[in-house]
């Protein structure tokens, strides 16, 4: 039997730092993928991650359709965004606006046919539009539940759908969709909002195993606390808002970055991507590895924010 002597090792140490080389060039070739001219639309592009998204997508060239409920709102994202744009950027494009409440199926279907009008196709679909919940389960309406359903899981695959035919019809299409760490564990009084999260992540993965051969691609981004108005914005177990900007919302990322971290996932078409911090990920591996010491963290959580309320 041969042996390896010392005289045999440089070349299989060069052979080896040269595999590293052009697997490091190829990686940074797949993460260059050009967005310039691309048609990208993004939901809930009026304010938090979707505002930032709208941002760096445009500043990438893209050709955007932006989506939301308030035309005003929306229209001052374009002005905002045309001001922004530089002699120093690539070529950027005029923005087109669709106005639809995710949470009406009839308004989803005309949109999608709106949206399609706009440059004929769609070559990426960020579903990030959403809405929180906090409650407690004993005292949430059934028709909060149904209603967080319709905005967080039913309009965005109501839309996605809709969307399909035309991506498969052309062999190409990348669906993106903004989840949340919620989508893989489920925390104490966020029921309404952990279950569309969580049902989010189960429909786009049965849909990438599903659209794969027709070349399109699925994104799932779970992203843990970003400094927005989502918790201003959530509704309680009555259907009221809650109207407060929570600490762990107001210190948590800036959206710009996690707007960032999606432009790559889009430029690599990567699979599954989740945004947060230790602990959280921690969580998570937490929940399939040893779930009886994450439900027992879970209760005390529970316990301990139950707590002030009853005092
Ligand atoms: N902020 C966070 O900590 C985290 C957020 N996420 C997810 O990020 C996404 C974006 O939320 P974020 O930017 O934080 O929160 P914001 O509340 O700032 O933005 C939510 C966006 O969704 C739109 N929207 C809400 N309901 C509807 C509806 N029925 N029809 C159409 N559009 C609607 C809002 O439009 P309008 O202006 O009309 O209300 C708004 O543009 C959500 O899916 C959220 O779950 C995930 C993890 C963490
Ligand atoms: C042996 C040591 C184990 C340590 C495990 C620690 C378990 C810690 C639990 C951490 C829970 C993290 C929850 C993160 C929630 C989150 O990031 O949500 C993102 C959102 O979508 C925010 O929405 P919200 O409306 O809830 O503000």
């Amino acid at each position: 039997m041969e042996r390896i002597t010392g005289g045999g090792v440089l070349p299989l140490a060069l052979a080896g730092v040269g595999v590293l080389m052009m697997y490091r060039i190829l990686v940074r070739l797949r993460a260059g993928a050009s967005l310039q001219d691309t048609v990208v639309v993004i939901t809930g592009a009026s304010s938090g991650l979707g505002k930032e998204c709208a941002q760096v997508f445009h500043a990438a060239g893209a050709r955007l359709v932006l989506c939301g409920r308030d035309a005003n709102r929306l229209q001052q994202v374009v002005e905002e965004l045309t001001a922004s744009s530089t002699e120093k950027q690539r070529k950027t494009h005029t923005l087109s606006t669709v106005i639809f409440d995710l949470a009406d199926t009839d308004s989803v279907d005309r949109a999608a046919e709106e949206i399609l009008r706009c440059y004929g196709q769609v070559d990426v679909l960020i579903n990030n539009a959403g809405i929180s919940y906090r409650g407690n389960i004993l005292d949430t309406h059934i028709s909060v539940q149904r209603d967080v359903m319709e905005t967080n899981y039913f309009g965005p695959i109501a839309l996605t759908q809709a969307l399909l035919p035309s991506m498969i019809h052309r062999r190409s299409g990348h669906v993106v969709v903004i989840s949340s760490v919620q989508g893989k564990i489920a925390i104490p009084y966020r029921s309404a909002y952990a279950a569309s999260k969580h049902a989010t992540q189960a429909y786009f993965d049965c849909l990438r195993a599903e659209v794969e051969h027709y070349g399109i691609s699925v994104s799932v981004i779970s992203p843990g606390y970003i400094r927005t108005n989502l918790s201003l914005n959530a509704v309680t177990g009555d259907g009221s808002k809650y109207g407060v900007l929570d600490k762990a919302t107001a210190t948590g990322r800036d959206p710009r970055d996690v707007a960032q971290a999606v432009l790559r996932a889009v430029r690599k078409r990567s699979e599954d991507v989740v945004l947060a911090g230790p602990l959280p990920t921690l969580a998570i591996y937490l929940r399939t590895l040893w779930p009886a010491l994450f439900f027992k963290l879970m209760a005390s959580r529970a316990r301990k924010e139950q707590k002030p309320k009853e005092e």
